[in-house]
């Protein structure tokens, strides 16, 4: 686990209207600096309040504490089709095979996911409607959600007009200008106590190696630690994302990979054993629970994605033909299901 590499922190404080143009860009091309050389990058003071993150976490964590009963008054739907509502602990089965290797695969298969979480999108998405709890379940659970899904698509504007900018967009606003805010995906996600051993044994797992299918991730987590992305410079190796208060862990997905030219990393990353000392707790040597709330951007479904004039190579080619969301998305879950089986379901869109 050792390595010199860490996960660059970028500061927002310099992108907002206030700014001059020479802040703009610096910040825009830390950003993208990031995004190339390692893929994932904390934002600090962005413009995300530290009080609406407290009060999103206590409202997840509310939402989990609901008998098992109640959470199923809000079941994920059947299938890959349509990722919302709450998936209990084992519905869900994250698997990439990063690997030829069959075995490799295999064993990944056997592995249960400790986590249940809960999917959101947005109202106007018919082609994914939303599961909501009854109101009288969980009363303001559904207002809320829904006003800090918003906030996460407003936020989500500013860093991809951040990352136009840093890559030198004759409009820096390009990306930003696919994304109405509609094909994005809110997810709470808990990781209930499990022994640590199954963990080290590789029994179980928090979330295995993944990369995100969208153009960018958000995510906040808690103090629980355990998140991990690989290390560029020396691969199937991690570095740890250690928790960083009301910081927001930006990832870029396969899309705007793709988009770039794969100038902009999407890297694997996975959630395991927590770093901190506080590992464990008492005897049993159960690991803590972790709270995490990951926010999946992406662009709208017609969007072709075809490589950025900048990003194309000196030759001026393209190491991808056009595409559009849907069909990569439809692709993606395709190959997923050949390779995972019927029973799991994809990690997200
Ligand atoms: O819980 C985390 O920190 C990571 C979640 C994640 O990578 C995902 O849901 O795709
Ligand atoms: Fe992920």
């Amino acid at each position: 686990m050792s390595s010199n590499i860490s996960v660059p922190v970028i500061d927002f404080a310099n992108w907002n209207p206030q700014s001059n143009p020479e802040q703009r860009c610096d910040v825009g091309k830390k950003l993208v600096d990031g995004c190339h050389n390692v893929g994932f990058v904390y934002i600090i003071n962005h413009s995300i309040s530290s009080q609406l993150l407290e009060e999103a976490f206590s409202w997840s964590k509310r939402l989990f504490d609901l008998s098992l009963e109640d959470k199923m008054l809000a079941p994920h739907p059947d299938g890959p089709a349509v990722h919302r509502g709450y998936s209990y602990p084992g519905l869900e089965k994250v698997s990439q095979v990063i690997s030829a290797d069959e075995e490799v695969g295999e064993k990944l298969r056997e592995v249960k996911d400790c986590k249940e979480s809960y999917e959101i999108g947005s109202e106007e998405n018919d082609e994914q409607p939303n599961v909501w709890l009854p109101e009288a379940t969980l009363p303001g659970y559904k207002e809320f959600m829904t006003e800090f899904y918003w906030e996460c698509a407003r936020v989500s504007h500013e860093i991809l007009n951040a990352i136009g900018t840093g890559l030198g967009l004759r409009d820096p606003e390009f990306l930003s200008k696919f994304h109405s805010g509609h094909n994005n995906q809110l997810r709470l996600l808990h990781y209930p106590p499990i022994p640590a051993a199954e963990l080290e044994n590789e029994s179980s797992a928090r979330m295995p190696a993944h990369s995100d299918w969208g153009s960018i991730t958000i995510l906040f987590q808690d103090d629980c630690g355990g998140l991990e992305v690989e290390n560029q410079t020396a691969p199937g190796t991690f570095i740890p994302v250690q928790p960083l208060k009301d910081a927001i862990v930006m990832n870029i997905g396969d899309l705007l990979m793709r988009w770039s030219n794969d100038y902009l990393k999407s890297t694997l990353h996975r959630v395991t054993l927590p770093h901190s000392r506080d590992r464990f707790n008492g005897e049993e040597r159960m690991t803590r629970a972790r709270y995490s709330i990951p926010y999946f951007i992406s662009p709208d479904s017609d969007t072709i994605i075809e490589c950025l004039p900048e990003c194309a190579n000196e030759s001026g080619r393209a190491k991808y033909g056009p595409i559009s969301q849907r069909e990569y998305r439809l692709m993606r879950g395709k190959l997923q299901y050949k390779e995972i089986g019927s029973k799991t379901s994809p990690s997200q869109v």
